[in-house]
């Protein structure tokens, strides 16, 4: 165990984050409207070349002309490797106004990218004299993205998330699908015949969920692109509730509401870890370290575990 003690995350409710293309401005309202605690609206490839510049001045025009309440609003960029991006940064930071909370920063490779990203903003910031610094977001979507997650979460106090990017993720990993998300057709093993379906993405997943938590980062789980299989989308959300992220995007609507129910800690869940809190406060008091609660052990990890899920439910609560 090391002397240092593992950093919070940021407190905020990180359940959904729906995006939509900047290119789309119809349907800022609607996303304003919606139950996702971060609207992401996207600049980079849901945004076609040709409609760089006008989404970008869409974008700029929304955030301060629709109430996005209380979200979390964040706008995704376009990559180092394109041409668009500088402007991107430039743009928003010297026009959109203090509303803007967030940018994303897709396909970081390496701890460097966020760097320069983080210059370039720093000297905007100053230069305006702008009060709010922005906060960064990051997808991990690449082969050098997830060899190097770990120094790419310890980059810049900017950050506060990081997402897995299963599209892009796969591409670069020369992945044999095109599936965004979820269970993979060929990814199976076999046991007498029978076949048993594996996760490719658990890897992944389970090396950014190690790396934020050492660096106190939000882990979040990308897109699921079918969003007509509600409960290929819940089954894969759970796997990453399970596996510690806190939540998960919505390419359409109606994923919103599937995320938030995955993502919120049921009434059931936050009424056992408040009975083994009691349970641990009751052996504490006998001067017990370890007990029983419904015939299985609890100890002293098991208050943080308990913890985890009451924390969760208070932040969402308010
Ligand atoms: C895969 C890798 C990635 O990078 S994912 C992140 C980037 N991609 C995106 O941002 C795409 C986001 N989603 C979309 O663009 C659209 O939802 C897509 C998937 C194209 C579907 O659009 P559309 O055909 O209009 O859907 P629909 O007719 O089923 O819509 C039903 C009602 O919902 C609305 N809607 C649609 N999309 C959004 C959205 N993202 N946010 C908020 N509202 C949305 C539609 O306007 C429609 O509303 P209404 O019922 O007519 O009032
Ligand atoms: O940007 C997201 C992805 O899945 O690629
Ligand atoms: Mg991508």
């Amino acid at each position: 165990m090391s002397f240092r003690l593992q950093p919070p995350a940021p407190a905020r409710p990180n359940r959904c984050q729906l995006f939509g293309p900047g290119s789309r401005p119809a349907l800022f309202e609607k996303m304003a409207a919606s139950a996702a605690d971060v609207i992401n609206i996207d600049l980079e490839d849901s945004v076609a070349p040709s409609d760089k510049e006008s989404a970008r001045a869409n974008v700029i025009a929304a955030i301060s002309g629709v109430d996005w309440g209380r979200k979390t609003l964040s706008v995704r960029i376009n990559g180092l490797d394109t041409p668009w991006w500088y402007r991107d940064v430039v743009d928003l930071l010297e026009q959109a106004g203090d509303r803007l909370d967030m940018i994303m920063i897709p396909k970081v490779g390496c701890a460097e990218d966020l760097y320069a990203v983080d210059a370039l903003v720093t000297a905007v910031e100053r230069a305006k004299g702008r009060k709010k610094p922005i906060a960064f977001e990051v997808i991990i979507e690449s082969a050098a993205g997830i060899s190097h997650v770990e120094a790419i979460a310890a980059a810049t106090p900017r950050l506060q998330a990081m997402s897995l990017g299963a599209a892009d993720f796969a591409a670069s990993m020369g992945m044999q699908t095109t599936g965004i998300g979820g269970t993979q057709e060929n990814y199976y093993m076999l046991r007498e015949g029978a076949r048993h379906w594996s996760d490719p993405w658990h890897w992944a997943q389970a090396a950014i969920v190690a790396a934020c938590r050492t660096h106190g980062i939000l882990p979040v789980d990308g897109p699921f692109g079918d969003f007509s299989d509600d409960e290929g989308f819940r089954a894969q959300a759970r796997r990453s509730a399970t596996l510690g992220m806190v939540g998960k995007w919505a390419i359409h609507p109606k994923q919103v509401a599937l995320a938030n129910e995955v993502f919120t800690p049921s009434d059931a869940a936050v009424a056992e870890a408040r009975e083994i809190l009691a349970a641990m406060e009751a052996a504490k008091a006998r001067g017990e370290g370890a007990t029983v609660y419904k015939g299985r052990l609890v100890d002293i990890a098991s208050i943080k575990q308990a913890e985890v899920i009451v924390k969760q439910s208070e932040l969402i609560a308010g």
